[in-house]
């Protein structure tokens, strides 16, 4: 889906969701919404389609019908798109709501003035009394749709930032790792696009790449979930060593990357045998046995940054470092230079 689109065609499309939904069975939220938008942007010939054949049959939609389009047409946008029609409707709703509670506070006004003039006229003449009467009661009612109107944007301003909420969760958990709470692959390639890209990205820029070394044994051995204590053993050390100076990821299975922006090659051999030491010291329980397990290592990789390389090179070199340990025997950090991979 398209968003770059200009901000009065933008406006014109609200306008006429705003319509749409006006005329449905289904209240005022952002999955309505989001519906109407995409039918007047015109992008979408199948929902366009749907709706106006659902719209034939049915006269209007009800919320299970505009529940099954959002999930058939819109729900497989991505956490952006979401996003980003969660943001137009909250300004939507925001607007609204402010409308109305101007309009509110204005019914109140003009029926005190009402109320004031009544009791003046009604001793001047019964039928202008009369009428002022009808007046009164139309603004009760006006007044008493405005506040239905106030409670129902309440709710559905709750109910924005309750899926904000929820996006905001979706977005952090499409970038972790489930069973370290480290980053995941994805995560980390967006890190490491973003670190590149900015400016001050250079040749102090380093990264890290290491695998747990004969992992396929350590799992054949204790079992799988031993093998996942070892990941999350790692993990920890990686987190640890990490701080808040570099980024960690669990770029696959038992595969940790660390990224070291403003770090020096000799700085990164040496975080690099830090993790090396450390996880060489992990002991963990076997729960089988009640033992203690503590031959676990891993071989690292260490690589600095070319300016103006792309990041598959930057990782190709890494991984190439890590394949060096993994041949010279494991249970070690090799560095590579730009000039060494090229040679
Ligand atoms: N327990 C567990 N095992 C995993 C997970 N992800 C991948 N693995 C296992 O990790 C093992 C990786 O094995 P290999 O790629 O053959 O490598 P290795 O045995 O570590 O050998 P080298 O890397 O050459 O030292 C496979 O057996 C995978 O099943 C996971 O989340 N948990």
């Amino acid at each position: 889906m398209q968003y770059e689109i200009s901000k009065e065609k933008s406006a014109e499309f609200l306008r006429q969701a705003i319509q749409h939904m006006s005329m449905q069975d289904a209240a005022f939220h952002p999955v309505s919404y989001a519906v109407w938008y995409e039918y007047s942007s015109g992008e979408h010939a199948h929902l366009i389609d749907e709706v106006n054949s659902l719209i034939e049959k049915e006269k209007k939609l009800n919320e299970k019908s505009t529940a099954q389009l959002f999930n058939k047409h819109i729900a497989s946008l991505d956490a952006d798109s979401a996003q980003n029609i969660v943001d137009r409707f909250t300004h939507v709703v925001s607007d609204i709501n402010a409308s109305t509670i101007k309009a509110g506070q204005e019914t109140t006004q003009f029926r005190k003035t009402l109320d004031a003039w009544s009791g003046e006229l009604q001793q001047l003449d019964g039928k202008v009394a009369s009428h002022m009467g009808q007046l009164l009661s139309e603004t009760a009612n006006i007044q008493q749709s405005m506040h239905t109107l106030q409670h129902q944007l309440q709710s559905s301003l709750q109910e924005i930032t309750d899926l904000k909420n929820e996006i905001v969760k979706a977005k952090q958990e499409a970038i972790s790792d489930g069973l370290t709470g480290l980053m995941n692959r994805r995560g980390f390639d967006l890190a490491l696009h973003h670190s590149l890209e900015s400016v001050s990205a250079n040749a102090d820029t380093c990264l890290i790449i290491g695998d747990i070394d004969f992992f396929k044994r350590v799992n054949d051995t204790y079992g799988h979930l031993f093998g996942d204590k070892v990941i999350q053993a790692v993990a920890r050390i990686m987190k640890a060593v990490s701080g808040d100076l570099y980024t960690a990821a669990r770029y696959g299975g038992e595969e940790f990357v660390l990224l070291l922006p403003h770090t020096t090659l000799e700085t990164a051999r040496e975080v690099a045998e830090s993790i090396r030491q450390h996880v060489a010291n992990i002991s963990i329980k076997n729960n089988v046995t009640s033992k203690l397990i503590s031959n676990i290592t891993i071989s690292l990789g260490v690589t600095a940054y070319q300016p103006g390389e792309s990041t598959d090179s930057f990782l190709n070199r890494a991984d190439q470092a890590l394949y060096t340990s993994k041949a010279k025997g494991r249970n070690q950090v090799t560095i590579i230079t730009e000039e060494l991979a090229a040679a």
